[in-house]
């Protein structure tokens, strides 16, 4: 088997011998260069399979050869070394296509996880992934899938937004999945659905005797995730002491169980979601802003699927054949013209989620071979037409139909948590008419 090769550039002449014995005692063969010249003479002149650099060189700054390598050679991992605390440096080289960093003085158990790591990224790169697909051909999804390739390779920490059910989850699991951790395990985590007081020792275990129910040691979240990746859904509703012990926990890459007396060091890449909006909440004080700038280094948008509605019947199709794949019938159902149509129109606040438990319940109530408007059962709430119409009908319709209305803006309501700004998107009207509207029917 051919030896991988290494960059090295650094103008300092004792980190550069540092990095050059460790990685050549990894077994890789190095090259080194002093300036952003050399380096760049070098990779005109042959390939290398990883590339790490110092940012502060004489003739430049490192970022531009990462830039460079990310445009020019964008298989080839390459990571910077920064200065100690620097962590703007550290988020500036993730952002401009770093796949990590590791900062001064450079530890060398540290610095040899990253080179694995980065070997590991080349290895993948034959490996067939598409077994989860993100489905659809809107542009947003192809520029999504596009994304996800390219955070892959990185290790930086990225925050997923997106409405609920637009597939954050499936999105974190492909960034793992496509990357150098994709062998190691990726542990979901919802955020809201750990009782307080339990918080800490879930995600970073307890020592045996630390408190009452202790009875032997456990390991947390972090450890759990070791060498892969740690995804925390609903990152918005972890409350603010929390915060502050996993911002230490992502700074210091340390985790240290309720009880215990040191500091475990863990290597987890943390990719973090919430469908609600981070930079309101922080606004609001809600959530921290030094945690919120370390975890959303990238941001990622999941559409909603009203957006990319070209898509849905591509999705029914696919879900409809899991579907009678699972409940072993011999083909998937048909979708009536009818009902093509009120899928198209309907406007989906649970986006595909909602659309699998809108098909699965179809499915049940169908003739198995063919699925009517009727069996979709479609929720009056998103596609109601608040239109003036409703004032020229009869005063029986009309009553009836501002009941279906304020059930659907009360629905919409709870489901943005009263921020009336989403409420008025998931409806899709604009604010100033929900904000009449609301007033008109009197909803509290
Ligand atoms: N583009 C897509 N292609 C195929 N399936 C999708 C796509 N997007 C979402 N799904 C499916 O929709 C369901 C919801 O997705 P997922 O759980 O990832 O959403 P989410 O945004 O994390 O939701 P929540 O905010 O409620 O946690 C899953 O079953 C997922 O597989």
């Amino acid at each position: 088997m051919t030896k991988a090769s290494a960059l090295i550039v650094d103008d300092e002449a004792d980190i550069r011998e540092l990095v050059e014995i460790t990685l050549t005692r990894m077994g890789l063969k190095t090259q080194s260069a002093a300036t952003l010249a050399e380096a760049h003479a070098l990779l005109a002149e042959r390939k290398f399979d990883f590339c790490i650099t110092d940012m502060r060189l004489p003739d430049g700054n490192g970022l531009s050869l990462i830039q460079h390598i990310q445009r020019e050679i964008p298989c080839m991992p390459v990571a910077m070394i920064t200065a100690y605390g620097n962590a703007q440096a550290a988020v500036e080289s993730l952002k401009a296509g770093a796949f990590d960093f590791v900062s001064k003085p450079v530890d060398l158990a540290t610095l040899r996880k990253l080179v694995d790591s980065a070997l590991k990224l080349r290895k993948n790169d034959t490996t067939d992934t598409a077994d989860q697909e993100l489905l659809g051909t809107h542009e947003s999804i192809r520029n999504l899938r596009a994304m996800i390739e390219r955070l892959a390779r990185s290790q930086a920490p990225v925050h997923i937004a997106g409405e609920s059910g637009t597939g954050k989850e499936r999105v974190a699991q492909l960034i793992h999945k496509q990357g150098p951790r994709g062998q190691s395990p990726f542990m979901p985590v919802n955020c809201g659905a750990i009782p307080t007081e339990l918080m800490e020792s879930e995600f970073f275990g307890h020592v045996k005797g630390s408190f009452t129910g202790a009875v032997r040691d456990k390991q947390g979240l972090f450890q759990s995730a070791e060498g892969g990746t740690l995804f925390l859904d609903e990152v918005a509703d972890l409350p603010l002491h929390m915060q502050v012990k996993l911002l230490r926990a992502v700074q210091e890459r340390s985790v240290r169980p309720v009880g215990a007396e040191t500091e475990v060091p863990v290597n987890v890449r943390i990719i973090s979601a919430t469908h609600k909006n981070l930079n309101d909440l922080v606004n609001q004080g809600a959530f921290r802003q030094d945690l919120y700038y370390r975890l959303n280094v990238i941001e990622v948008r999941t559409p909603p699927l009203r957006d990319r509605a070209d898509d849905i019947p591509l999705l029914s199709e696919h879900i409809l054949t899991r579907l009678a794949r699972d409940n072993g019938l011999s083909a998937p159902p048909k979708l009536e013209a009818q009902a093509q149509r009120q899928l198209r129109e309907y406007n989906f606040p649970g986006n595909v989620r909602e659309l699998e438990n809108i098909l699965e319940r179809a499915i049940t109530m169908c003739d198995g071979k063919v699925i009517s408007a009727s069996d979709l059962q479609l929720r009056p709430s998103a596609p109601v037409q608040f239109s003036s119409a409703v004032a020229n009908e009869n005063a029986a319709l009309g009553d009836h139909i501002e009941e279906i209305e304020k059930r659907a803006i009360r629905e919409a309501l709870e489901k943005a948590r009263y921020n009336k700004t989403r409420a008025a998107e998931l409806l899709g009207m604009s604010f100033r008419s929900l904000r009449y509207r609301i007033k008109k029917l009197g909803i509290e």
